[in-house]
């Protein structure tokens, strides 16, 4: 008998092969997708009928500080380089381990509710954000941020604690956790320090997540210093690859890109942050276009300020149509595969589309709300008319997180309440 059987849904495969299935029906066992189709005979443990709902592949947020939550509205309308060193740097250098712990794991229960089933993070006190995830039920490539900042022994022991972190929790929680090096950025690292990341990475067999062309001043700063832009230097000391996950990327010139395509470098689009911050404006339809893999990020809630990747899609879609002037720019398909399929690729391939032998992370979005009445085109409804809150059930690893609007891993009031209570009582230490 199979695990789950979902049936009577509109199932949105992503799958170009076999495209969306009205009154369709998915199977799982074991965690996995094992039938995707019209019917099936296949009895279940647990049986949902999802009428009215759209059936798809959970969203992957490519980039996030998850334990950001704690700084959600603190310190905003900044410049990248003020709010980091005025606010945020000295707010994090006092934060515990237990607050990072309570701020992930109401990152963790946000990310649900909103139909995220998995994320890459870069942070530190990792242990307490894998340990949310472990709880949560979610899937996460996780790391901890190394920011060298022009101080060797601070460089060496982030990296030290970044090996620990990333030999500790590999292939933890069921196989949920995948552990990464976080190298901050080229113009908080230097060039040895990068080579020296890229060394040990490769070592370890472990993935890499760094910020990269964030903001002008980065382009700036790293030609300044090296005589050449951030990915030219990346490149030259053969940092870039397919397991290079490069957040932002707003600044990146059409060679740069060239060189991105070339290595297969991912790269996560911040389309909120990046205006919250007005660090600019990637160009995700030139990347798009020359075939680089391109998927979606919230970046942490301290620029963003919270974590819906349905906002993301929205907003994605609507600024690189006006900023080319040119409406048929990230049409809602593409922008449902940068959310998918395409964050997929970056994470877990295995993940991000619904076909059988795929990894069971999806989400059930319900349809008969006020604003997605009437229906012509589910995807078009799912990017510009949808929000994080008409996700009624998360399914990670073939086992429900949330079952029609009920979270049942956490228990979401004292999740709440225990983040009020740690940033209440930060507060009151740090005078922030
Ligand atoms: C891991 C460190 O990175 C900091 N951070 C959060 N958001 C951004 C951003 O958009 N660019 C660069 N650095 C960022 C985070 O607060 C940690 O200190
Ligand atoms: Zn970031």
């Amino acid at each position: 008998m199979a695990d789950i059987l979902i049936k009577n849904a509109y199932v949105l495969t992503m799958d170009p092969d076999l495209g969306d299935l009205k009154n369709g029906t998915v199977v799982i066992e074991n965690g996995r997708i094992t039938e995707i189709g019209k019917e099936t005979n296949e009895n279940a443990e647990t049986i949902i009928d999802a009428k009215h709902s759209v059936v798809m592949p959970g969203l992957v947020n490519t980039h996030t500080h998850a334990a950001t939550t704690l700084f959600r509205g603190y310190a905003d309308d900044m410049q990248l380089a003020e709010w980091l060193e005025r606010c945020i740097w000295p707010a994090e250098a006092k934060v515990t381990a237990e607050d990072i712990y309570k701020g992930s794991l109401l990152a963790c229960l946000e990310m649900i509710k909103s139909g995220t089933t998995s994320f890459a993070d870069m942070y530190f006190f990792m242990d307490e954000t894998a340990k949310a995830v472990e709880l949560s039920g979610l899937r996460a490539s996780l790391s901890h941020g190394l920011t060298e900042l022009g101080n060797k022994e601070k460089g060496d022991n982030d990296l030290k604690e970044g090996r620990r972190f990333v030999r500790a929790w590999q292939g933890a929680a069921e196989g949920r956790i995948e552990t990464m090096y976080g190298p901050h950025a080229p113009n908080t690292c230097s060039e040895e320090y990068l080579a020296k990341v890229r060394e040990e990475a490769s070592r370890d067999g472990a993935r890499i997540h760094i910020h990269l062309l964030e903001t002008e001043a980065e382009l700036t700063e790293v030609k300044e210093k090296y005589g050449k832009c951030s990915v030219r230097l990346l490149d030259d000391i053969g940092f870039l690859g397919p397991h290079v996950l490069a957040a932002h990327c707003v600044w990146v010139s059409d060679s740069d890109m060239e060189i991105l395509r070339k290595r297969g470098v991912n790269i996560s689009h911040n389309v909120i942050s990046n205006m919250k911050l007005a660090s600019g404006i990637a160009p995700v339809h030139k990347m798009l276009e020359k075939g680089i893999n391109v998927s979606l990020g919230t970046d942490g809630c301290a620029s963003n300020n919270n974590l819906d990747l349905f906002e993301e899609m929205k907003t994605a879609a609507l600024l690189h149509k006006v900023n080319t002037f040119d409406p048929t720019v990230l049409p809602a398909r593409q922008v449902l595969e940068m959310g998918t399929v395409k964050g997929a690729k970056a994470l877990d391939p295995e993940t991000g589309m619904l076909k059988a032998g795929k990894k069971a992370d999806l989400i059930l979005v319900d349809m008969r709300k006020p604003h997605l009445t009437p229906c012509f085109d589910v995807a078009s409804h799912l990017v510009y008319s949808a929000k994080g809150s008409d996700v009624r059930t998360t399914i990670v690893n073939g086992k429900i997180l949330m079952d029609d609007y009920k979270v049942l891993a956490l228990d979401e009031q004292k999740v709440m309440e225990e983040t009020q209570k740690a940033v209440e009582e930060l507060v009151s230490r740090v005078n922030i």
